[in-house]
């Protein structure tokens, strides 16, 4: 059994919820246990992870968060770094599943983060714990 830390970057406390119920759902099914850490946006999930990383306590993480295009171009900034530190972190071993969403609005956000739609929670930690088998297959 794995026990995976799901990392949620709560903006957005509604969309969150279904993200993390996704997530949580997914790991749970494949017989695996979980934990949630919060930080306040996605420009903090790729430090949060790799600080939780060096502790050495969890086998994979699911990063969560959703990113809704405003008018500046602060959007680019939070979807595209987020998505690079975490992309960094996968390079360098961590087994991350990315679950951060980018979308031009709430309606957008919430088809994606529903469980009972396009579930991309459960999508993300699902991909979390393909990199865990990947990694006990190669021994
Ligand atoms: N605009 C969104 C943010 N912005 C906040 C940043 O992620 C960060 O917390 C802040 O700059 C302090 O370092 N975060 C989201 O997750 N979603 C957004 O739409
Ligand atoms: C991530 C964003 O684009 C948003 O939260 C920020 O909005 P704005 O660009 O209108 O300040």
């Amino acid at each position: 059994m794995a026990h995976i830390l799901i990392v949620e970057a709560r903006f957005y406390d509604h969309l969150n919820d279904l993200l993390v119920a996704g997530a949580r759902g997914a790991i749970e099914a494949a017989g695996h246990s979980c934990e949630v850490l919060t930080v306040p946006g996605a420009l903090e999930l790729p430090g949060a992870i790799a600080m939780a990383s060096e502790r050495g306590r969890w086998d994979a993480f699911v990063a969560l968060g959703v990113v809704i295009r405003g008018e500046t171009y602060h959007f680019e900034i939070v979807a595209n770094e987020s998505a690079r530190g975490i992309m960094a972190l996968t390079m360098d071993g961590v087994a991350i599943g990315n679950g951060v969403l980018t979308t031009e609005d709430e309606a957008q956000a919430i088809v994606r983060a529903d469980p009972a739609q396009l579930d991309k929670g459960g999508a993300a930690a699902k991909a979390a714990l393909a990199l865990l088998d990947l990694r006990d297959r190669m021994g």
